[in-house]
């Protein structure tokens, strides 16, 4: 096919959502997900629980892991008061490129940093280049066999404290064994799963939301 499936989401937001409306952005996606293609966003049902968990965490800075095309980063970010922000991090530079538009189409680009780039590469990087102390949230949404070793990563560079939240898809499906034996199993963090369903499916999903507790 000419386009790809990104492109044909971004139009689907430039066609039937308003500039500046960040529901609607959320809406139009749902809907050509659920109607037209399904896409990985964390969509609707799972979207609720993170709405919800953001709500909670009220988070000043926020860590986004795998934008794809910017669903979740505006869910998020449009739940951040003045002045808190999203961080996150894309390494697929066509993805990148239709988040930023979905992005600028919400209104919400002065709450949202896309770093283009592998979070391996980056998370060293955050205090020193984006002056982040510590997240208070962090929201896992990429390549599954990077959730642990990218958990390992934030705890050894300081960017995990006392109360950091760490929020994570598809624990079931695709599932993150790994991460889940990890997470649920430490000392340091009080787990707790959300059970839902699959972005748009009847499949089962769900969320694993993760306290750290201190050293
Ligand atoms: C290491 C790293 N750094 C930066 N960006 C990274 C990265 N690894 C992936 N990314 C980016 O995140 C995005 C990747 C997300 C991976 N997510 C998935 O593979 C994924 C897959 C499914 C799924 C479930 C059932 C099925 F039958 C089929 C698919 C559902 C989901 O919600 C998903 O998030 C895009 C990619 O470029
Ligand atoms: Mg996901």
């Amino acid at each position: 096919t000419r386009t790809s499936r990104p492109q044909r989401i971004l139009k689907a937001v430039q066609t039937k959502a308003t500039v500046g409306d960040p529901q609607s952005v959320i809406t139009a996606i749902d809907h050509f997900c659920r109607h037209r293609e399904w896409a990985m966003n964390v969509g609707d049902e799972k979207g609720s629980i993170l709405d919800s968990v953001v709500n909670e965490v009220s988070p000043v800075t926020v860590l986004e892991l795998g934008t794809y095309c910017g669903y979740s980063t505006v869910r998020i970010a449009r739940l951040l008061p003045p002045g808190a922000c999203v961080i996150t991090l894309e390494f697929n530079p066509d993805y990148a490129a239709i988040a930023r538009q979905v992005i600028k189409w919400s209104g919400l680009e002065d709450k949202v940093q896309l770093v283009e780039g592998a979070s391996g590469d980056w998370i060293p990087w955050m205090k020193e280049h984006f002056g982040v102390q510590a997240f208070d949230l962090v929201f896992l949404d990429h390549w599954k066999e990077r959730y642990l070793p990218d958990t390992k990563l934030l705890e050894e560079c300081g960017l995990i404290q006392k109360g950091t939240v760490l929020l994570a898809d598809n624990v079931i499906c695709p599932g993150t064994p790994d991460y889940l034996e990890y997470v649920r199993n430490s000392p340091h963090y009080n787990s707790q799963y959300y059970r839902s369903h699959l972005e748009y499916t009847k499949a089962e999903d769900g969320l694993e939301k993760s306290v750290f507790l201190g050293y």
